[in-house]
């Protein structure tokens, strides 16, 4: 691997490359800490098989978008569409459908107030991008969080969570939490620097029996027994918004296709980097939507 991960270890030594499959040492030591290899995501990747079809890949749900950040929906479910689930289902407010219906006509509409009908149909549910941090996004939040069913969480549903720190303790067990660095300080707490951050991370992944995702550079993957997974793909050509809400819809669809939700995690993410490493062999900057339509191509490349 070109690029040097040392800084973020704890100690000076590079991390092995032994593998996430055959990790089992969830030590506070080096073992804790490895890195996403491709052959790791080669084998959890749901195989297109003949004869099935798009039950076969799960139905997503995603909860996401307000008046000024629709934008921040649409990509999440183009993330999660590229991503091969087998249904998507975005639940905006009514103001973006016609947007959605020009964008993604794939893609089945659901209205905020009929969320709660019957959940069961999902096999996958994210809430967060774009959602807004207002009253009617707190008490949405609020509800669905007491329906006790695993979830993606992302940008501002964790920001309504940073302000109302009871709503933590209600976090399903085998969710998925997606915070950029700062979104992480305002929910854990502020850190002086990477390794108190990771160890905090740690702490919360364990005491919410949740994978958090800590969206950076290099991505760390933390499962609920405190391994940290270090994925090695993406690049600054990346470095745009709506990024990170292409990964949540895309972290969704892995989930609705069956993967746990550790093997979600580091399958999206390490898919959604290589999008972008792909695309940056031949743009300057690539933009959400170039790396979210790339998705189908590069994992054709990685399982060929
Ligand atoms: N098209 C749309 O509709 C879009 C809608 N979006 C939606 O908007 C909502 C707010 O989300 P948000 O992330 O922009 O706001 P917020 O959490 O206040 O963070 C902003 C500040 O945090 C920092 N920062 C960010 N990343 C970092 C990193 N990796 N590492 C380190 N620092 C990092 C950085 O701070 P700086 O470094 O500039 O001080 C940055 O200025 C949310 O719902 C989202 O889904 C967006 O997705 C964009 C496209
Ligand atoms: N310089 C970079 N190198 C690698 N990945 C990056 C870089 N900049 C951004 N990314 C990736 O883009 C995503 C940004 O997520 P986030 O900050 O939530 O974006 P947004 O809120 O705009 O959707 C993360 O997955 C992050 O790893």
């Amino acid at each position: 691997m070109e690029k040097s991960l040392r800084y973020y270890l704890p100690d000076a030594s590079a991390p092995e490359e032994i593998g996430v499959e055959q990790s089992t040492d969830n030590s506070s030591g080096q073992g804790a800490y490895q890195l996403v290899r491709e052959q790791d995501v080669q084998r959890v990747l749901l195989p297109r098989a003949s004869f099935s079809h798009k039950g076969t890949y799960g139905h997503a749900l995603l909860i996401a978008g307000a008046a000024q950040t629709m934008g921040a929906a649409l990509l999440c479910a183009k993330g999660c569409l590229y991503a091969g689930a087998g249904l998507t289902t975005l639940s905006i407010p009514e103001s973006g459908l016609t947007a959605l219906n020009c964008s993604l006509p794939e893609v089945m509409y659901l209205s905020r107030s009929h969320i709660s009908d019957d959940l069961n149909q999902y096999t996958a549910i994210a809430v967060g991008p774009g959602l807004g941090t207002g009253s009617a996004s707190h008490s949405l939040l609020h509800d669905l969080l007491l329906m006790e069913k695993a979830m993606v969480l992302d940008a501002d549903a964790l920001n309504i969570m940073s302000r109302y720190p009871q709503l933590k303790e209600l976090i399903p067990a085998g969710s998925v939490l997606t915070p950029h660095m700062k979104e992480f300080d305002r929910l854990f707490g502020p850190q002086q620097n990477w390794f108190e951050r990771l160890q905090a991370a740690r702490s919360a992944a364990e005491k919410y029996q949740s994978v958090i995702v800590l969206k950076n550079q290099y991505t760390f993957i933390i499962g609920t027994n405190g391994k940290v997974l270090i994925n090695p793909t993406g690049n600054p050509a990346m470095a745009q918004g709506g990024m990170g809400d292409v990964l949540t819809g895309m972290i969704t669809a892995y989930l609705a296709q069956g993967l746990s939700a550790e093997k979600a995690a580091f399958t999206g993410c390490y898919v959604h980097g290589k999008s972008g490493d792909d695309l940056a062999e031949n743009y300057f900057n690539v933009s959400a939507s170039q790396v979210a339509r790339h998705i189908p191509r590069v994992v054709r490349q990685m399982i060929k």
